[in-house]
């Protein structure tokens, strides 16, 4: 496996200024997404507020006893909605589950499924809880077509082809917690893992993170590179259906997160959150690789799928749905 390669320390992932004109933004995006497959995205328009209330809505709802936090559990892969305990999620790359907690919201209201929420009484940001979530879902959904239009941009598409197939809101925002951790005292050099090394499943993914840090990103020449934390922006990454559907030009990289180390004398690592909008094609899109990114000397090297029964599939592999 991968983890025992150094960091790299001469590469850091580019950073975006999504305010300037199309045409660079374009440029550099499609430079960032054709080679690392991960960018950090500022001048997006999301509000520090939104971001900030999401935040405090997921802390809140983190903080809830277990047996609170099970009355929204996961519902299953085809719903995709609901709270997932620590060690219910493990990638084929790891032995171990991620040491990690998660709550799914998904709007899709065509499914027949319906999102649990946690209940509201009281005063605080429970009491908001789905209504900011909504808001900041909303506002993802937006700068999610945003991309996928200059992505098309890029591919040398029409403006609208991406978004006319990514526009019926199959998004997926998933809270995440990882709990801190006690300090280790194992010699060994290379950081513990808080989750598993993995490529994610959908079109593209927008996440926000804390201050913590700790994302950290494979690159081609197999160093690692962590996604600093910049106050305010987004990073957006690649995930396999984009890669499926671009024939393998807009790469969707492996990525996890691990422990970073404690500051002096602290015996616990710091728990972290992130908030990731996972964006998907809509259901009955049939994955068939993009004419643009077809050719004589590039073949297609995937076979057609449907986007619904391909995210479902990659969900099954991971999430023990049994009793979250
Ligand atoms: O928490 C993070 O920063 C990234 C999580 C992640 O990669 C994922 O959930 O797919
Ligand atoms: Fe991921």
């Amino acid at each position: 496996m991968a983890t025992s390669k150094p960091q790299d320390e001469g590469f850091a992932i580019p950073q975006i200024d999504m305010s300037k004109d199309e045409e660079s933004v374009v440029a550099e995006l499609y430079a960032a997404l054709t080679t690392t497959g991960f960018a950090t995205l500022t001048g997006h328009g999301i509000s520090k507020e939104l971001r900030e209330k999401a935040f405090a809505a997921s802390k809140a709802f983190f903080l809830l006893p277990t047996e609170e936090k099970l009355k929204c559990a996961y519902q299953g892969h085809r719903s995709n909605r609901g709270y997932i305990g620590i060690g219910k999620e493990t990638h084929e790359t790891s032995a171990s589950s991620d040491y990690k907690e998660t709550f799914d919201i998904n709007v899709d209201e065509s499914s027949g499924f319906s999102q649990p929420w946690p209940s509201s009484t009281g005063s605080g940001p429970l009491e908001t809880f789905q209504q900011n979530l909504i808001a900041y879902f909303d506002a993802m959904d937006k700068l999610h077509l945003t991309v996928m239009r200059l992505i098309s941009i890029g591919l040398g598409l029409p403006p609208n082809y991406l978004c006319d197939r990514c526009n019926e809101r199959h998004e997926n925002l998933r809270l995440l917690h990882y709990p801190h951790m006690p300090v280790s005292n194992s010699p060994s050099k290379e950081p513990r893992s808080r989750g598993a090394i993995h490529s994610d499943f959908g079109t593209i993914t927008l996440l926000n993170q804390d201050g913590v840090g700790g994302l950290r990103v494979q690159c081609r020449n197999d160093t690692w590179v962590f996604v600093e934390p910049v106050d305010d922006a987004v990073v957006v990454n690649v995930g396999d259906m984009l890669q499926r559907w671009t024939n393998g030009i807009l790469k969707a990289t492996l990525h996890q997160v691990v422990e970073v180390p404690s500051k002096n004398g602290e015996t616990y690592i710091p728990e972290r959150y992130s908030i990731a909008f996972f964006c998907n094609a809509n259901k009955d899109t049939l994955l068939e690789c993009l004419p643009p990114c077809v050719s004589e000397d590039r073949p297609a090297q995937y076979e057609p799928v449907n986007a619904h029964d391909y995210l479902t599939m990659r969900l099954s592999a991971t999430i023990d749905a049994s009793s979250s």
